[in-house]
């Protein structure tokens, strides 16, 4: 299949990627597509279910599961997602922060059907198992300027409790080493002005965003 090739896009929690991610897509209609991940993690406000451009749309794996009394629905959820791990429905899986994360084939198959460009946000575990498999992504870090800036930027969105807060932060100083060494990345941003990184992400990807607007006219 030579559709357009998929991007991943990774970095800490809070570095910016769902805002230049948002951005991208809004300003380039009909050429990206968003690979909906599975998650535990409870839904912020505004997050729907299933709805591509809202962050990640959750698995109601409780839907899928008969009724086990002794289990919470939370516990189903994570039955639900570990299950279709183990039946290979998943590219890749891991936990952050507490939560079980997945890209199922079926998320980048429904993009990659439309021709579209597949984004996938995963983390750096994410990165790693995505690079065992023939998906040929170009891999994107989005880092930022500093631990300090990321921390009040993490703050200053409101989305997590203290607890989460550090345990975003602790991931996010391994992900800022990992993301040093040679050959994981084609490229590493740092969001330090948000209008010249959106840049330095639209020239990387330029080459795909013509071949797909090509495709199209
Ligand atoms: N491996 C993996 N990581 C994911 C997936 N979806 C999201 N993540 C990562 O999980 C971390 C937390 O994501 P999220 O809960 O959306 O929080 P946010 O990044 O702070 O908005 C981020 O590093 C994401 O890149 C996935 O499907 N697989
Ligand atoms: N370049 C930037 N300068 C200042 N604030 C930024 C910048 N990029 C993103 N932000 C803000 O930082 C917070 C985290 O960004 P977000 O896109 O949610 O990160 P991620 O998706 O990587 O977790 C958001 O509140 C966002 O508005």
């Amino acid at each position: 299949m030579s559709g357009p090739r998929p991007v991943v896009l990774s970095g800490p929690s809070g570095a910016g990627k769902s805002t230049l991610m948002k951005r991208l897509m809004k300003d380039h209609e009909g050429v990206f597509g968003f690979s909906v991940s599975h998650t535990t993690r409870n839904p912020r406000p505004g997050e729907e279910d299933g709805k591509g451009l809202n962050k990640l749309p959750m698995l109601l794996g409780a839907t899928l599961l008969p009724v086990a009394d002794a289990l919470s629905s939370e516990d189903l959820e994570i039955e639900a997602v570990q299950k279709g791990i183990d039946n290979g429905e998943f590219i890749e899986s891991a936990e952050f922060s507490g939560n079980l994360y997945g890209t199922s084939k079926a998320a980048i198959e429904d993009v990659q059907a439309k021709n579209l460009i597949c984004i996938l946000d995963v983390d750096i575990q994410g990165v790693k198992r995505i690079k065992e498999t023939d998906l040929n992504p170009i891999y994107i870090s989005i880092q930022p300027p500093s631990m300090e800036i990321l921390e009040k930027r993490l703050r200053d969105r409101q989305t997590e409790s203290e607890e989460s807060l550090q345990k975003r932060l602790e991931a996010a100083r391994i992900d800022m080493e990992l993301s040093k060494e040679p050959g994981v990345f084609d490229i590493v941003i740092i969001n330090d002005d948000l209008e010249r990184a959106y840049e330095e992400l639209k020239d990387i990807l330029n080459e795909e965003i013509q071949k797909v607007q090509e495709a199209k006219s």
